[in-house]
């Protein structure tokens, strides 16, 4: 068992005994349940602005959701607000749903602030529908049920509960292939997207799932405070302190929030008790945040953890990279080899226009089913603008993308990773806080609800992924972060990232560009391999002798245009292709690019 999952539950086995040996402390009691509340909401804000890196500032608008869908259901139906406290939870994740609808579809700072006016606007519609809510005259509800005696322990354990359920709730997340995928969109939307992670659905699930504990905490909220108003019930200041507790805490992690949470409220306590006025708890929390992000970026727990593990360093194994082509068996699902080399891709007419600059101009482009095929062409002359249009980093102004015999080039990016399209990129964009492990099976071949809620790391997948690692020499790196290896080595891991999608074509941009060697010779050796099991190559690449080397074919573009095609041998002789490289016409702008071109042609 883990070292923080003992701690965890050590911490626990107190908390649930504390009442019970110490029955006759309202104070502490009514303390500890504040900081369950909130390490509730930071946790649950975690799912979406953690593990996902959307930052919602308006967090506590779900708390005032399921505080006010208690408090009306207790006014209007008389029924006890703690009984239908899980409909405030209900509440929060349709209104969750409605907003991440429309604004999760964009990338970006959009999200931040429709999270403020959500809550805002929440505020004013509950000061207004006076009929439901009494407007700015509050709510108030009827006392506990039970004996006084009993004080506030019922609540007590009642948040308790809520916030046990919400870390294995997001426990849970974080090892679905549903959690991974937030931290691969934390980390790299685009890279995200174009492994097949439907970028779109899993921030609007995140946004939901982070909504649903806070509702249910909020209609239990309602009761223990027996009264409620839409100043209070809709504070800033609360989605401040959210936010602030899973900073402090460390966001993305498990823990951290709690920790934060529990942090934030004794500081909050200390700072009404000693500290006079509301607006110095609120220059307290200014300054705790400011000094958070400068001081501690990374949040309390995770810097507690890198201290650790400096002072405890893992033994690193480093491989020697030999035998790795010796695998036994082909990865399952892989194309067999096909003889008959029918078109895979087919780019027709396609433009590309950015300003007044035509990137892309009218290509027309085949790429034969098994083959690996060869794009060169000068700097700038649109070899990756034709990439991201292929895969669906980009739109194409005019022209059609027909991959496998189906239009393609209206579909999101991870549809067409589904469809069996994968990508390396220029400069390698590895997820660099995940091991080599996490990165490999972070694809998903599929958009199933099965699978993305399947174990991140399953058995079958945790044996193709060893395999895919011992293909490319790197699987003695498996447990190490992606980001501590060469260049070299993250290159090699992410065509084993690109063939855990088991594509039947991959676009590899410039895969020599910054590789050493003997790398260089092994990724060579691993291209040739994992074609001959079927898998279609288009290797954009500025290096000719490798293209010669390793492509059967290649098309040469120049200022957005293919001047020539054929077998690369063929094209270093061809005096247009010279031309374009090296010729008269060569701009002063693409000079160097020509000189390093002429080296590399020869
Ligand atoms: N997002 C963009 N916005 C504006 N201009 C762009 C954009 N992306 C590419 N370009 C321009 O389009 C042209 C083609 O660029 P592209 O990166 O596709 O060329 P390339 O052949 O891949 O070059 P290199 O070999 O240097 O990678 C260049 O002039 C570039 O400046």
């Amino acid at each position: 068992m883990k070292r923080s999952h003992l701690i965890a539950g050590v911490v626990l086995a107190g908390l649930v005994l504390y009442p019970v040996v110490n029955p006759w402390q309202p104070y502490p009691q009514g303390v500890l349940l504040t900081a369950f509340l909130l390490a509730i909401q930071a946790s649950s804000w975690n799912i979406i602005s953690g593990y996902a890196g959307y930052t919602s500032l308006g967090h506590s608008l779900f708390l005032g959701l399921g505080a006010y869908t208690a408090a009306i259901l207790a006014l209007h139906l008389g029924v006890n607000p703690l009984w239908v406290a899980p409909l405030g939870g209900v509440v929060a994740v349709v209104v969750a749903l409605a907003i991440g609808l429309v604004v999760l579809r964009t990338r970006g700072h959009a999200f931040v602030i429709i999270t403020i006016a959500m809550l805002l606007a929440a505020q004013i519609l509950a000061a207004n529908a006076r009929g439901l809510t009494k407007g700015s005259d509050g709510i108030t509800l009827e006392l506990p049920f039970w004996d006084r005696d009993y004080q506030n322990i019922p609540f007590y354990y009642v948040f308790l509960l809520l916030l046990v359920l919400t870390v294995l709730f997001s426990a849970w997340i974080r090892r679905t292939k549903f959690g991974t995928g937030l931290v691969a969109i934390r980390e790299d939307e685009g890279k995200a997207a174009s492994i097949g992670v439907n970028t779109t659905r899993f921030k609007v699930v995140a946004f939901v799932a982070s909504s649903f504990f806070i509702g249910v905490a909020g209609g239990v909220y309602a009761y223990y405070l027996t009264f409620l108003n839409p100043v209070g019930a809709f504070a800033i200041l609360g989605s401040v302190v959210i936010v602030l507790a899973a900073l402090v805490g460390g966001r993305g992690t498990l823990y951290g929030p709690v920790v934060g949470g529990f942090l934030v409220a004794f500081l909050s306590e200390a700072a009404t008790v000693y500290g006079g006025s509301a607006s110095a708890r609120v220059l307290l929390f200014g300054g705790a945040l400011v000094l958070v992000v400068l001081f501690l970026p990374a949040g309390l727990l995770p810097t507690a953890q890198a201290w650790w593990r400096k002072r405890h360093p893992s033994v690193v194994e480093f491989t020697d990279q030999t035998g790795a082509l010796s695998f036994r068996s082909t990865p399952s699902g892989a194309p067999p080899p096909d003889s008959d080399s029918g078109v895979l891709l087919d780019i027709r007419g396609v433009t590309k226009r950015f300003g007044g600059l035509v990137a892309v101009n009218g290509v027309d482009l085949t790429v034969r089913r098994g083959s690996v095929t060869g794009l060169i062409g000068p700097n700038g002359s649109g070899k990756t603008t034709l990439f991201n249009l292929v895969t669906g980093g980009m739109a194409p102004d005019r022209g059609s993308v027909w991959f496998d015999g189906r239009r393609i080039d209206r579909l999101p990016p991870w549809r067409r990773g589904h469809l069996g399209l994968g990508r390396t990129y220029q400069v390698t964009r590895l997820f660099k806080d995940m091991t080599v492990r996490e990165n490999v099976v972070a694809p998903l071949p599929d958009g199933r609800w099965r699978t993305m809620f399947a174990d991140a790391i399953s058995g079958s997948e945790a044996a193709r992924a060893r395999e895919l690692l011992d293909l490319v020499g790197l699987g003695r790196f498996a447990d190490e972060r992606a980001g501590s290896l060469s260049y070299g080595q993250q290159k090699l891991v992410e065509l084993a990232q690109v063939l855990m999608l088991e594509p039947s074509l991959i676009l590899l941009d410039e895969p020599a560009g910054g590789v050493n060697p003997t790398m260089l010779g092994r990724l060579v050796e691993v291209i040739g391999e994992v074609n001959r099991r079927g898998v279609t190559f288009l290797v954009v690449e500025h290096n000719i002798p490798l293209v010669t080397e390793v492509c059967d074919h290649a098309v040469v573009l120049h200022r957005g245009s293919v001047i020539a095609s054929g077998p690369p041998e063929v094209l270093r002789r061809d005096p247009a292709v010279l031309d374009a490289y090296l010729g008269d016409d060569a701009s002063p702008a693409d000079g160097a690019s020509g000189g390093q071109a002429r080296e590399e042609v020869r």
